[in-house]
């Protein structure tokens, strides 16, 4: 690949050493002039090839100064690397650049390196350039408005945006509007017809995956209305945001940031925020007839996770542990609900379920995914509604393409579709190892009834490198759309949930222990909130929202456009 103009090239100091420092429009790279003379230990940093070879891919230079003002005895962030300076009074013109940096298990810090000039000049020849650079990164992010949910996770999302993130966000000249939640809702209700959000370049979380949910729907329900489309129609194409949200996680799941950036720490977001990445994310909409109930981003559970949740809800006061305890709890319950399942498989989707490889950072696959027209999908569940086949019902589309909706019926352990991994500290492969972000279909999990035995196997199974879906009583499937009512509402359908209310089923619940399964019913969990319905249809709207996130990457990978910079 042909290299890029250099902009410049200097031969200044850094640590007491000469470098060759060099800039394009792509690498900011320094080589020690001199590197036969003995060298410090450890100098290199990850992008270092050969000793004393450095490169910083300039979308990840953070901000760039002088050094006169010796900015890097402030308390910003957490610097690494500060430079030493000359003992002597004399300042010699310096100027710092400021970098993301890799480190392990995917996560970025802030570092630093700064060089000392011969003159002031040349010193600002280099600012003014890197800065120049800076502002053709169009996709940076320049205004951001922050909400902070101070109760989430283990209550400290104020402290951790104000410790963490603000002097980040401040060293990157991002100017930010602050809001902290003063009740559940507020997020959600101020982005859905308060903010004026042409004054921002992107909205930021503080928060757990319930926190991020609520601003999904504050940004979709504010397109959708500025667009007229409504809603509550499950067959409508929604119209994707054009604002991008960044997660910064201060939960207790936090599985939307660590499924899209790979690691859940509040220093490596913002640092995706400040470099201006960019992700699509499926989105699937839940309605109960023609009423619209939520938009799930991460996990949309019925049964284990269902009543796991219902039950946590009474220990918000236990912060995250909360999910541990309902979990055993609700393990050792071992219910199990009996109900018909529907769905459209995703057939002309390239992956599985049980791929191998998994959705990382560029993704072929999300990239190049089409998806169904809604009017083909209709015309098919309407014959497979006529017709009342339990196993499969094959129709041809008015576009002439083989639509198949699958039913099935019986009883279930969990009922859980994800439509991306779930990757989550408890369990970093996920609940659909290989799901992806923005292919435009979700993974439906069915479990089975089975042992508590077998079912603990499968649990465990999320937490090591064995196939969670090698079980007989488990199966997977890629969907675009899926149904699921529960047996009751099947027997006596005229029932009305809106009028009959969650306390009675809680009644029905307890009069019939699950492990019959014919009367109980469980709850839906989406994204941490329960619905008010069991009966209900979801659809996955692809890439409807953006986050300020790549992907996990697989390596880092520079390019080596200046013969110095590395991987
Ligand atoms: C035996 C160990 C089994 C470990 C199984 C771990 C599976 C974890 C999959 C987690 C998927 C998470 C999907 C994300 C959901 C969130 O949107 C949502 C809201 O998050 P927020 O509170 O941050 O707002 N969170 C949740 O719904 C919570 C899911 C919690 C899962 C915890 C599961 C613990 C299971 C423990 C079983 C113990 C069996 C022990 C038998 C002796
Ligand atoms: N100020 C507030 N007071 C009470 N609840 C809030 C407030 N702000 C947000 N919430 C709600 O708190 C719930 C949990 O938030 P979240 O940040 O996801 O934490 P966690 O991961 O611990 O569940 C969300 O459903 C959100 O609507
Ligand atoms: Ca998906």
């Amino acid at each position: 690949m042909e290299k890029p103009p250099r902009l410049l090239l200097s031969r200044l100091w850094l640590q007491n050493r000469v470098y060759d420092v060099t800039l394009n429009s792509v690498v900011f790279a320094w080589k020690e002039a001199e590197p036969n003379k003995k060298r410090a230990p450890g100098s290199n940093w990850n992008t270092g090839k050969a000793a004393g070879s450095h490169g910083v891919p300039v979308c990840e230079i953070l901000a760039v100064q002088e050094t006169a003002e010796d900015s890097h005895k402030k308390n910003v962030g957490k610097w690494h690397r500060v430079p030493k300076r000359p003992e002597e009074s004399y300042q010699p013109p310096a100027f710092t650049v400021f970098y993301a940096e890799r480190t392990r298990q995917h996560r970025w810090r802030c570092s630093s390196v700064t060089f000392h000039c011969p003159d002031w000049g040349l010193c600002q020849q280099w600012v003014h350039t890197i800065e120049e650079q800076l502002s053709l990164l169009t996709s940076r992010p320049k205004r951001l408005l922050v909400y902070i949910n101070p109760f989430g996770g283990k209550q400290q999302g104020k402290r951790i945006y104000e410790q963490k993130v603000a002097p980040i966000f401040s060293r990157a000249s991002i100017s930010t509007d602050v809001i902290v939640t003063e009740r559940a809702n507020h997020a959600r209700d101020h982005l859905s017809t308060d903010a004026d959000l042409k004054n921002y370049d992107g909205v930021v979380c503080v928060g757990g995956d319930g926190m991020f949910s609520e601003i999904v729907h504050g940004l979709i329900s504010r397109t959708q209305s500025d667009s007229g489309v409504d809603q509550n129609c499950p067959e409508e194409t929604l119209v994707p945001c054009d604002i991008r949200i960044g997660i910064i996680p201060a939960g207790s799941t936090d599985c939307i940031c660590y499924a899209t950036v790979g690691a859940n720490d509040p220093v490596t977001s913002a640092l995706h925020i400040i470099v201006g990445d960019s992700q699509p994310i499926d989105i699937c909409s839940v309605h109960h007839n023609n009423t619209f109930l939520r938009y799930s981003v991460s996990l949309l559970g019925y049964g284990f996770y269902g009543d796991l949740l219902t039950d946590s809800e009474k220990k918000r006061w236990m912060g995250p542990t909360r999910y541990d305890f309902s979990g055993v709890k609700t393990f050792l319950s071992h219910h199990c609900y009996e109900g018909t399942v529907s769905f459209l498989p995703a057939t002309d989707s390239v992956g599985s379920p049980r791929d191998k490889f998994k959705c990382r950072s560029g993704c072929h696959f999300c990239q190049h995914s089409g998806h169904l027209p809604f009017e083909n999908q209709q015309i098919c569940e309407e014959e497979e509604e006529e017709e009342e086949e339990e196993e499969e019902e094959d129709s041809v589309s008015e576009s002439g393409r083989k639509d198949v909706w699958r039913v099935i019926r019986g009883k279930f352990l969990a009922i859980n579709a994800v439509s991306m991994s779930c990757a989550c500290p408890r369990s970093p492969k996920g609940l659909s190892p290989a799901a992806h972000l923005s292919d435009g279909t979700t993974d439906l999990i069915l479990i089975h009834k089975c042992s508590r035995l077998d079912f603990l196997r499968h649990l465990l199974r999320h937490t090591n490198k064995n196939d969670q879906f090698d079980h007989p009583f488990v199966e997977v499937h890629r969907v675009r759309r899926f149904r699921f009512t529960a047996k009751h509402q099947e027997v006596d359908s005229e029932l009305d949930l809106r009028e009959t209310g969650k306390g009675l089923f809680g009644q029905i619940c307890r009069d019939h222990p699950a492990c019959g399964c014919a009367a109980g019913h469980s709850t839906w969990s989406c994204d941490g909130e329960t619905l008010p319905h069991t009966a209900i249809q979801a659809s996955v709207h692809r890439q409807l929202i953006k986050l300020f996130a790549r992907g996990i990457e697989d390596q880092p990978v520079f390019e080596d456009s200046t013969g110095v910079c590395s991987a």
